[in-house]
């Protein structure tokens, strides 16, 4: 046995997160990471379209509007769906830490049947962080920020490098990406802080 764990609980020696200096500053939008991303890509019709902002902390909250296409029973959300909302808030997490991480675990309770029509207010929060293991948690309440709490998640986030992407993306949408200034912008801002 290696000893080694999965479980989205911070282990010993797990330290607080540090916001980064150049983090987006509370409030600001953070825009979409990839044209054609499930959760928050505006080239994605039947998409998510989860929209993140800046907290103040190491956090963000988003806003994802349930449509007739995310449906799993009659009128209502699937829950795949709404883990992926909940795995894109988190994810955005990366922004705050200013790394660029995947997600290695993610844990959900569906607390609360979520109607199609619903707007989901989203808030996640990394809590701790150990080498390159990040610790998040994040809810999801349904019409606004303090309504019914419907989804609660944990999350063990795992820091990559660009090249996990270039390594393992296909290559047709590799080169088209590496050939967009704007998105290798995004990369390199990551990849120039430490
Ligand atoms: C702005 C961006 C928004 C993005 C939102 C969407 C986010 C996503 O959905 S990302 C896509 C879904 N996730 C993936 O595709 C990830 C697939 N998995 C992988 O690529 C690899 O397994 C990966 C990178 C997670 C780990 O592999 P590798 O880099 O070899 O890590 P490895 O050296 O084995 O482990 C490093 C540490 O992470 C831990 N770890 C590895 N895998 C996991 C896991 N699945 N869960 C928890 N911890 C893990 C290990 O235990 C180890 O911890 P320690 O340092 O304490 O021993």
């Amino acid at each position: 046995m290696s000893g080694r764990t999965t479980a989205p609980t911070p282990p010993d020696g797990a330290v607080p997160p540090v916001r980064h200096p150049d983090a987006p500053a509370p409030g600001e939008t953070i825009g979409s990471h990839y044209e054609y991303c499930f959760g928050c890509g505006p080239g994605v019709p039947h998409g998510l379209h989860v929209e993140v902002r800046a907290g103040d902390g190491v956090c963000v909250s988003a806003e994802f509007r349930v449509k007739e296409a995310h449906q799993g029973a009659p009128g209502l959300a699937h829950g795949g769906v709404l883990a992926t909302a909940l795995d894109e808030t988190l994810g955005s997490l990366g922004w705050m830490l200013r790394v660029i991480a995947v997600t290695g675990r993610l844990e959900t309770d569906f607390l609360l049947p979520v109607p199609v029509d619903t707007v989901l207010h989203l808030h996640a929060e990394v809590t701790a962080v150990h080498g390159r293991k990040i610790y998040a948690a994040a809810t999801g309440r349904i019409g606004g920020p303090e309504g019914p709490l419907a989804l609660r998640a944990e999350a063990v986030f795992v820091e990559v490098k660009v090249d996990h992407f270039i390594e393992h993306g296909r290559p047709a949408e590799i080169q088209a990406t590496l050939a967009n200034p704007d998105q290798v912008k995004v990369a390199r801002a990551f990849e120039v802080n430490p």
